[in-house]
């Protein structure tokens, strides 16, 4: 019989574990569905990964493009809507060209495309009669896309385009799907019309034959080589691509923000020229909510092994201590579990933030672009640095055994690091928040009102002057009292930096000068997004019994260490004292105490099959030992006793010893 060793961590839980499981999940329904085909993925042989780490390139590929095929037959012979195809991806757990296909070439056919071009295009990707990748980065620039060096070059005698990479710096580099499998892609290039240059635009590029795959004419294409960690990111291909004069017909390239005449003529449309960008506001929202995803991930496995380790403290040879209750455990773990909790809340903002823009941008009304491009970028940021680095703080919390392959961890890391640097480099992306910050400040005076995630900007006079309220260390369990004093930093620094910014003549200098300071200034107003939308959050109606409590400690929890890590902030803006600094801790120690009865019920409400979790440490029955000392044996150097080369290598050695020993 199965024993759980982790029973008795489960009977302390203070609140409804099944009811919490549908708050992680957004809705009833959407953890049926979940739940359903993340019990269909385990079940089923073709998806098993614990060996990926042990494949070289070539086989690992292979098996992914098996994973794949398999995957997308599975889809269409059970139906699977596109939630649940979307659950499916989740649970293969499998970085593949499809991620690229479905969530950057498709987005951005409907996103910048015409509905003409839509129509043409979207009923071949939905089939995948064409498997599409989105090639916007270069060897030579990433960040700065408008220094892209592709061209798009109209030729008004043949109605085409012609692309061309023109610098080795202008090869596309890193592209997912594009290395081995992806057949067309959208291309960004400059556009190039009658002599004159109008900036990057996106056009759709048929890369390799659809009957025998290779490279058409004037196209060399290949992978960009191994990246880091074992298995990991290597299942999916990234890839090199050049164009040495390739012509595509003038209606390929994506019309929808300006259209290139039969005559050449570029006619602007009126929607802003930054929909170019748009897919990639698309990715960054949906890149937040993958964070808690990856995030409750790690912290399942190092609450759990937290739970089963023990470590000192045996009284009269009675059972060590659980390394979950030392106070630095708690301190360490807890926050990174209501970290996960936290991005979750945010990624649901962020879809109805995405849905709300989407709807504006059909009417017409682009008023709200600008505020959700700062708040993709600066969560994007905010949520993938938290979760690198937590990932790596759950490995360490694991101690030796963390750094096994078998925790699990160290591929979930492999593979979510990458996550801090694609879709825009985080520092990058916390500068574009800041100039919306500065952007904002500056208007202030002008009358225009601060709206959206700014409007506490609106009241800057009362929060420059505000003083924290706060007396004993329950005082900072009032949403009230946090709100304000994550405000008035915000606020204050944005100001401080303001102030600075204008004592330079030239303002791009002024930037460039303050850009460390900025980027802490788009932190903190990160910071508070994700604290005021989790507040918001507890101020519904939440059923099930004790759900909510846990909640709010964990949001407390949340903003109470970020308090703590960032008090210079805090204190240096005048709105608390150190004595409020000093009880803000206490109170952070007394939830710890509240949260740790509960750990254990918390990262079981994110609902994870040991399929998924793939870690010997994070197993649903806390079963630890026996199964690593079972893997051990499994690994292929123990499939002989004495090692391949040990004879050839190393005895030689040992007799070369011998012999000088015996003289
Ligand atoms: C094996 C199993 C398989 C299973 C299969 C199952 C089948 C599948 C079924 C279902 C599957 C579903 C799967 C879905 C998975 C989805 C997952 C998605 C995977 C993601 C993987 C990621 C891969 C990575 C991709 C990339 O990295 S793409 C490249 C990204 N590149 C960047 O992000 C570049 C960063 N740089 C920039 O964004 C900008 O250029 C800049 C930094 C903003 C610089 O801009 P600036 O210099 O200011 O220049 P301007 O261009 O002039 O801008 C000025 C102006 O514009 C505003 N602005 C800027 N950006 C935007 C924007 N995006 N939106 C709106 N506005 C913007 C800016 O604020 C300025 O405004 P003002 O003038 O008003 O100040
Ligand atoms: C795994 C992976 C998958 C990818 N997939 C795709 C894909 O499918 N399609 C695609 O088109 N691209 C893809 N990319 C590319 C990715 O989008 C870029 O690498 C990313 O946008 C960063 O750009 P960069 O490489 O030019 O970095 P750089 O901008 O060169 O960054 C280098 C350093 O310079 C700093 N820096 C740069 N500019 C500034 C500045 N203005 N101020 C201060 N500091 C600055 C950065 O912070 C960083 O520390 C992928 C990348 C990876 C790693």
């Amino acid at each position: 019989m199965e024993v759980d060793h982790l029973a008795d961590e489960r009977s302390k839980a203070q609140f409804d574990v099944e009811e919490m499981k549908i708050v992680w999940a957004g809705s009833r329904h959407a953890f049926q569905v979940s739940d359903r085909i993340a019990r269909l993925v385990a079940s089923d042989p073709a998806f098993q990964k614990d060996h990926r780490a042990r494949l070289g390139r070539k086989e690992l590929f292979k098996n992914t493009l098996r994973k794949a095929a398999y995957a997308w037959k599975r889809i269409n012979e059970l139906r699977l809507t596109e939630e649940e195809a979307s659950r499916l991806r989740f649970f293969v757990d499998e970085p593949a060209f499809t991620d690229l296909h479905w969530g950057m070439f498709v987005p951005a056919i409907k996103g910048q495309g015409t509905e003409e071009q839509q129509q043409k295009w979207l009923p071949l990707a939905h089939k995948m009669q064409i498997i599409g990748c989105y090639a916007q980065t270069e060897l030579g620039h990433g960040s700065n896309v408008q220094g892209l060096e592709t061209t798009a070059t109209f030729d008004p005698q043949t109605d085409e385009f012609i692309i061309h990479s023109p610098t080795l710096t202008s090869s596309k580099w890193w592209p997912g799907g594009l290395g081995k499998v992806a057949t067309h892609g959208v291309i960004y290039a400059r556009l190039l019309t009658n002599g004159q240059e109008h900036g990057v635009h996106g056009f759709i590029v048929q890369i390799r034959s659809l009957d025998d795959h290779l490279p058409l004419p004037g196209i060399t294409v290949g992978d960009i080589g191994i990246k880091f960690g074992s298995g990991a990111y290597n299942t999916m291909d990234n890839g090199v691509l050049r164009f040495d004069q390739v012509r595509i017909p003038r209606n390929q390239m994506l019309m929808r923000v300006s259209q290139v005449t039969r005559e050449g003529k570029v006619v602007q449309s009126d929607v802003p020229r930054q929909l170019v960008y748009g897919t990639m506001v698309f990715v960054r929202k949906t890149i937040v909510g993958d964070a808690s995803n990856a995030l409750s991930r790690a912290v399942c496995i190092a609450t759990r092994y937290s739970a089963v380790r023990r470590q000192f403290g045996s009284q009269k040879g009675g059972l060590e201590t659980q390394v979950i209750d030392y106070k630095t455990q708690q301190n360490r773990l807890f926050p990174l579990l209501a970290s996960a909790y936290a991005f979750r809340v945010v990624g649901e903002w962020m879809e109805w933030l995405y849905t709300d823009v989407t709807q504006r941008l059909k009417a017409n009304d682009f008023s709200t672009l600008p505020e959700v491009h700062a708040c993709t970028a600066g969560l994007k940021s905010l949520t993938t640095s938290a979760t690198a680095d937590g990932i790596e703080e759950c490995r360490k919390l694991c101690g030796g055994h963390g750094y096994l392959h078998s925790s699990g961890l160290p591929e979930l890391f492999a593979v979510y690091v990458p996550a801090c640097t694609y879709e825009g480099d985080n520092i990058v992306l916390l500068l574009q928040v800041a100039r919306f910050l500065m952007k904002t400040v500056s208007q202030l005076g002008s009358g225009k009102k601060a709206v959206g995630t700014t409007a506490y900007m609106g009241r800057v006079e009362q929060l420059m002057q505000c003083r924290c309220d706060v007396q004993n260390a329950e005082d900072w369990l009032k949403p009230s009292i946090v709100m304000e004093a994550f405000e008035a930093r915000a606020t204050r620094m944005s100001v401080a930096c303001a102030r600075n910014l204008s004592k330079f003549g030239n303002q791009e200098e002024g930037f460039l000068e303050l850009s460390a300071d900025l980027v802490e200034v788009a932190v903190a107003h990160c910071q508070l997004i994700v604290v005021s939308k989790f507040i918001e959050k507890l101020q519904q109606d939440i059923p099930g019994k004790g759900v909510k409590n846990q909640l709010e400690n964990l949001c407390s929890v949340y903003a109470l260490n970020i308090l703590h890590k960032h008090l210079g902030d805090f204190l240096s803006t005048g709105c608390i004292t150190p004595m409020q600094a000093s009880l803000a801790n206490d109170q952070l120690r007394s939830l710890y105490s509240q949260v740790r009865p509960n750990a254990v019920a918390l990262v079981d409400a994110f609902n994870y099959t040991d399929h998924f979790l793939s870690s010997i440490l994070g197993r649903y029955d806390g079963n630890v030992y026996p199964k690593l000392y079972e893997d051990a044996w499994k690994d292929p150097l123990n499939d002989s006793i004495v090692p391949d080369g040990f004879h050839e290598y190393v005895q030689p050695i040992l007799k070369q010893q011998l012999r000088n020993a015996k003289l």
